[in-house]
């Protein structure tokens, strides 16, 4: 009854932009994997040349998925202008010829580390939580609305102060790796905060109702847990492999 006396709840308003915004970054400042324990020990230098090499091969299976996951966020756009824009995030991953692009930069991180090629493309020693969470990330972009596909990629807004951070300490604490290896880093402050400003306006522009606001502030929340949850795995690292044997 009392519901009747106040139809309106003024909870349900969609907020401004600012406050879209500040609630987005809200999320990000909160649970975004900068602050996960695996981060914080690669930022002081306590990580072992082989948690480093655990971490630039299981990652590197999240980062040879993200052309796919953005493949299926292309193919939800109608006009030829959004999709130029997507398009330039795959190229930025696959580059435009052989030898080019964000893989390879990767596959060179890895070289710089002593790491071959075969053993990043193989997959082999890829951990099941580390292909849970990105097939989960990979599928929520395929099945979503693209309100919240995009909005997931919202992560990209904090994501260059971490790339800033992760090369001074790379540079100061972890010297074995070839300098040259950190391109992969300094190419995404540039491109992450593009990527990131531009998934901003797209969120802004098309979460015009609370309850679409709501939804794209709980995709990027999904997100944080995506990459945190990488995280907890790479941390945990490789299952005991006699594990299963009668
Ligand atoms: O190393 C990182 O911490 C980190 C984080 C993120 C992110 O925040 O999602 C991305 C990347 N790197 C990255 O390299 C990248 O290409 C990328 C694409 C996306 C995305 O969701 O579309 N995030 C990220």
């Amino acid at each position: 009854m009392s519901s009747r006396v106040n139809p309106v709840d003024d909870t349900q308003l969609p907020w401004n932009e600012v406050e879209l915004e500040s609630r987005l970054r809200a999320v990000s400042d909160a649970r975004y994997h900068d602050r996960h324990p695996f981060n914080v020990r690669m930022h002081k230098g306590d990580l072992s040349p082989d948690e480093l090499r655990r971490w630039i091969v299981n990652r590197f299976h999240y980062q040879r998925h993200i052309p796919v996951k953005d493949a299926h966020i292309l193919a939800k756009f109608d006009t030829p202008a959004l999709r130029r824009t997507w398009l330039r995030r795959i190229q930025d991953h696959d580059g435009v010829r052989d030898g080019e692009g964000g893989i390879e930069r990767w596959l060179r991180l890895g070289e710089a580390a002593g790491i071959d090629r075969e053993r990043l493309t193989s997959g082999a020693e890829v951990l099941p939580g580390v292909r849970l969470a990105v097939d989960g990330y990979v599928n929520f972009c395929r099945l979503r609305p693209l309100l919240e596909a995009v909005a997931a990629s919202l992560t990209e807004l904090s994501a260059p102060g971490l790339m800033r951070t992760r090369i001074e300490a790379f540079e100061q604490h972890y010297p074995w790796i070839e300098a040259d290896g950190l391109t992969y880093f300094r190419t995404r402050i540039e491109q992450g905060g593009r990527d990131g400003g531009e998934a901003l306006a797209l969120v802004k522009a098309w979460a015009r109702t609370r309850e679409q606001q709501e939804r794209a502030v709980a995709a990027l929340a999904f997100k944080c847990d995506v990459l945190w949850s990488l995280l907890d795995a790479v941390e945990r690292g490789e299952p005991d492999a006699s594990g299963g044997a009668p």
